[in-house]
């Protein structure tokens, strides 16, 4: 990363006598979306409201642009905008209401206001419920007004915390549509706990669990860190269990009790179905289904926390 925009340094919290999140060090480019995965309770929301200025954190330095959150913050908050969990909408105003209350609490200059609205209602595609009050909005509409309003005020970074929770499926596809576009004028982090989410929405992943940061690096090396690496085959006559765990690349094997066998392989998951299926043949075990495991997300932060966390 060459230059970026956030720099979180050592950040450290703690709700009365418990850290919620502990050494917390990230940086955020100027484009493109981050994501931060993690579980539920893991510490997404308390990094983000951190960032955000909305919470004051025990330890660490936050700096957006270069300016310190803590010795600067209104400075800092405007160069973000936030959609927190609970989207901070007024359901009685319409639309265009809400939308020009939040310019003005941005300090859009008062003659650009109407066009800031305008600007944000079309990059959201919102212009058609312009007088629709907000609490007449469907879920996904409301989640695009949330987002309208953290981007009012042309900030460089937008944050979005859990912005698809609770949409139906063709929600999550136009919201993550609508995080994309964004994040090609400036950059966008964003909190899931579902892993689909990150991988069809972001480059870069940060991953936090239990309060800690276990996976920071690009999407193709997570994807790379969870290929999966076991494999559960069905023969019709299968040979021991020693014969299989000395085929070539498999480190070991094990029965399972609906007659299956699980294999765990070293190396590239490119080449290991067709030599299983090789020896099958010439061996006359009689394969009759195989099939690549994926790990599970709790396995996958079982794995990154037990590889990764800090004594
Ligand atoms: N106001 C609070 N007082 C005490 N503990 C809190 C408070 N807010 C959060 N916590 C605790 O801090 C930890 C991290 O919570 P946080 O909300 O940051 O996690 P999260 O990853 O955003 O989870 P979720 O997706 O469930 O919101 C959890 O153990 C949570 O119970």
């Amino acid at each position: 990363m060459t230059t970026s925009i956030v720099k979180i340094e050592n950040l450290s919290h703690r709700y009365s006598l418990d850290w919620a999140i502990r050494d917390i060090n990230f940086e955020i480019s100027p484009r493109g979306v981050l994501g931060l995965l993690g579980s539920n309770g893991a510490g997404k929301s308390t990094t983000m409201n951190i960032l955000c200025g909305v919470l004051n954190q025990t330890e660490g330095n936050v700096f957006i642009d270069g300016i310190d959150t803590r010795l600067h913050p209104e400075q800092a908050k405007r160069k973000l905008g936030f959609l927190p969990q609970h989207a901070p909408l007024h359901l009685d105003l319409n639309v265009d209401e809400y939308l020009t209350y939040c310019a003005h609490i941005r300090d859009v200059p008062a003659k650009k206001v109407r066009m800031a609205v305008a600007e944000v209602k079309n990059k959201c595609g919102i212009s058609h419920f312009s007088k629709r009050l907000l609490s007449n909005l469907s879920g996904g509409y409301k989640q695009r007004v949330g987002i309208a309003q953290a981007i009012i005020h042309h900030p460089l970074l937008v944050v979005l915390d859990e912005p698809t929770n609770g949409l139906d499926p063709n929600q999550i596809l136009e919201v993550r549509k609508l995080i994309k576009e964004i994040s090609e004028e400036r950059s966008v982090l964003f909190s899931t706990h579902i892993l689909s989410e990150v991988q069809a929405t972001c480059k870069e992943i940060r991953m936090i669990e239990g309060g800690r940061m276990v996976f920071a690096d690009t999407m193709e090396a997570f994807n790379n860190y969870i290929m999966p690496n076991s494999v559960l085959i069905y023969l019709n006559n299968p040979p021991s269990i020693e014969t299989l765990s000395r085929l070539p690349d498999i480190t070991s094997a094990e029965p399972l009790s609906d007659g299956g066998l699980r294999l765990h392989f070293k190396g590239s998951q490119k080449n290991i179905s067709g030599m299983i299926i090789e020896a099958s043949i010439s061996n006359g075990w009689q394969l009759s289904e195989i099939m690549l495991e994926k790990s599970s997300l709790d396995e996958i932060f079982a794995q990154l926390s037990n590889h990764k966390k800090p004594a």
